[in-house]
């Protein structure tokens, strides 16, 4: 598929925020944010509860206008892009996301696919592959034809997962993906954005565990609305930026000089 062209060369390529800010009515959640998702790399943000993590990632997928700034996508702003081109190319794993609850697994992962299908809503062999494909990927094809409300909830959270990964996107939005995953299905998710990167996927997910989002090439730390650091993780995660946003009892220990971080008594 073609790229559009670029409109803005100055906002680098790939998925960006520049200088964003929004606001719910009067409420300003967001301000002056700068931030650039690259193809193949994993950025993980973290931020205390209410610091603006999901409001930037509803941004980012396109289901929010900015207050002031923009996103880009390749450089072009988002709003310019059609519904149907931004599905493509961008998915999004919101938090408390529904379903629908008479739909299969199957069925459920396949409407991932209709950023692809157009308007009569005709589905090809390239379509099947592809929810096959996620399936696969998020180990859920075992039990394909249940329905959702009769799983668990790290069960619906891997559907949920290949529903967002059957679009085939560029770019893989992910609001807090690990909760109720148990520690193998944990492990099973760091191999599972090891291969989209190496793939090419820019994937943005918001954490609220260090030590997980210690393995991202990159991670941003949100704090009422601003971003308060940015960087390789070994940068980011130290004592006093931790400390200064959460408290006294956080300590950082180094593992082979990636952080660790623990609770203390
Ligand atoms: N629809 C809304 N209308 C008004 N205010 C909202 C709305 N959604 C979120 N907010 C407020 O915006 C702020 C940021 O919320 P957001 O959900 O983006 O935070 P978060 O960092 O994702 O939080 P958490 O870690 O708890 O999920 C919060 O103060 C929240 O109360």
């Amino acid at each position: 598929m073609a790229r559009p062209p670029s409109d803005s060369p100055a906002v680098p390529r790939g998925l960006a925020a520049h200088n964003l800010g929004f606001a719910y009515r009067q409420k300003r959640v967001l301000e002056g944010l700068e931030l650039h998702l690259k193809p193949g790399e994993w950025l993980a943000l973290l931020g205390p509860n209410g610091s603006g993590k999901s409001t930037l990632l509803r941004l980012l997928a396109g289901l929010l206008q900015p207050t002031t700034g923009g996103v880009y996508l390749e450089g072009r702003p988002l709003g310019g892009y059609s519904s149907w081109l931004r599905g493509q190319q961008i998915a999004f794993l919101p938090q408390n996301g529904g379903y629908p609850e008479d739909l299969t697994v199957e069925e459920v992962v396949a409407l991932g696919r209709i950023p692809h299908l157009g308007l009569l809503g005709r589905e090809g062999r390239a379509d099947w592959e592809a929810v096959e494909w996620a399936m696969q990927q998020t180990q859920v094809s075992g039990f394909r034809h249940r329905r959702l409300p009769t799983l668990s909830g790290g069960e619906r959270q891997r559907v949920l997962l290949a529903r967002a990964l059957a679009a085939r996107p560029r770019f893989l939005l992910l609001d807090e993906p690990t909760n109720h995953l148990d520690l193998h299905h944990q492990v099973e998710f760091l191999a599972l954005v090891a291969g989209l990167r190496a793939q090419g996927l820019g994937i943005l997910t918001v954490l609220h565990d260090p030590n997980l989002a210690a393995r991202a090439d990159r991670v941003a730390f949100l704090m009422e609305g601003r971003l308060l650091a940015q960087g390789r993780p070994a940068e980011v995660l130290d004592q006093s930026l931790l400390q200064r946003v959460y408290g006294a009892g956080v300590r950082v220990h180094r593992v082979k000089d990636r952080p660790v971080v623990v609770l203390e008594e």
